[in-house]
């Protein structure tokens, strides 16, 4: 399979090195990348083509990649409509709808429009797909193949539950991060050195990912089973309930989740 990237950035990079790590081989992948340091980064580390400017002749592929920021998206569709054919277009970019995509790139019907996140950059992303009418069984399978190199793929059956996952999986590495500098900082307030208190903090948020994985318990139960009767976690949980932790949290996930949705509508 051949793959055409258009952006070379942080999600662009997690998928090439996932693809590699698949055991795609270089040859197979280019890059449109307008950044020079960025195109210095794609060519030195994973040996990949990478040219500025977007030519008709490197399109004789199987898959585009739209993987530049929603705003860079429009001007990037104008120069890509004309010279599809019949590639599956696979656009990352958060909030932008397969229909208004479609219109900009002269009503080109075959679109996938996907979801990953940054763990993809170390094969433990999630993703979520969802393709359009146009696109038939082989093509999706295409599609999926890249974005399974970066980790675990969901299909949706409808586009609208597109600006959730991008509100829980896409932008949440961001919140768990918060969460663990937190961590981190209280760690090291008490007196914990920066490294121990960081791997106490990354082992922890590993650990209990894993175990609620493994578990059939619920989340609530999971936690419960930390927080004895009278102890240490009780009056933490108590503390963060105080500060309406837990509100905040689903607050910031409406927000992003609305972020989504307007950028779609814009
Ligand atoms: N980062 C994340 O966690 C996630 C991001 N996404 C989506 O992925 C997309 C990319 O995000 P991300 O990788 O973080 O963004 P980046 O800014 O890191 O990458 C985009 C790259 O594309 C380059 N670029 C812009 N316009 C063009 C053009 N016309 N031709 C060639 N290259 C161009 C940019 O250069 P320059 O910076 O100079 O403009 C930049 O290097 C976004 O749409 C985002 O919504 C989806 C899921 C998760
Ligand atoms: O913040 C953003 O807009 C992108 C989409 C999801 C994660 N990063």
């Amino acid at each position: 399979m051949q793959v055409v990237f258009i952006g070379g950035g942080n999600m662009a990079t997690a998928l090439i090195s996932g693809l590699l790590r698949e055991g795609v081989t270089a040859g197979h992948i280019q890059v449109v990348e307008h950044n020079e340091q960025a195109q210095q980064r794609l060519r030195s580390e994973f040996g990949v083509r990478v040219v500025a400017q977007l030519e008709s002749a490197m399109l004789a592929v199987d898959v585009i990649v739209l993987a530049v920021k929603p705003q860079q998206l429009p001007e990037v569709a104008a120069a890509l409509a004309p010279m599809l054919t019949s590639q599956v277009v696979v656009s990352i970019a958060a909030g932008i709808r397969i229909a208004n995509l479609s219109a900009l790139l002269g009503n080109y019907p075959i679109i996938v429009r996907a979801m990953p996140n940054t763990p993809a950059m170390v094969g433990a992303g999630v993703t979520a797909l969802f393709a359009a009418s146009a696109v038939n069984a082989h093509q999706r399978l295409q599609a999926g193949v890249i974005l399974e190199a970066a980790g675990s793929v969901v299909w949706l059956t409808e586009e609208t539950l597109m600006d959730a996952v991008t509100a829980v999986s896409g932008s949440g590495p961001a919140y768990v991060f918060m969460f663990m500098e937190a961590m981190q900082q209280a760690g090291m307030e008490l007196g914990l050195t920066a490294d121990v208190a960081r791997q106490l903090t990354l082992e922890t948020f590993a650990g209990a990912a894993k175990l609620a994985a493994n578990s059939s318990e619920d989340l609530a139960q999971l936690r419960a089973r930390v927080t004895s009767k009278g102890g240490t976690t009780e009056q933490a949980i108590l503390t963060m309930q105080t500060h309406a932790v837990p509100e905040a949290i689903v607050a910031a996930v409406h927000a992003a989740a609305q972020r989504s949705k307007t950028l779609g509508e814009a």
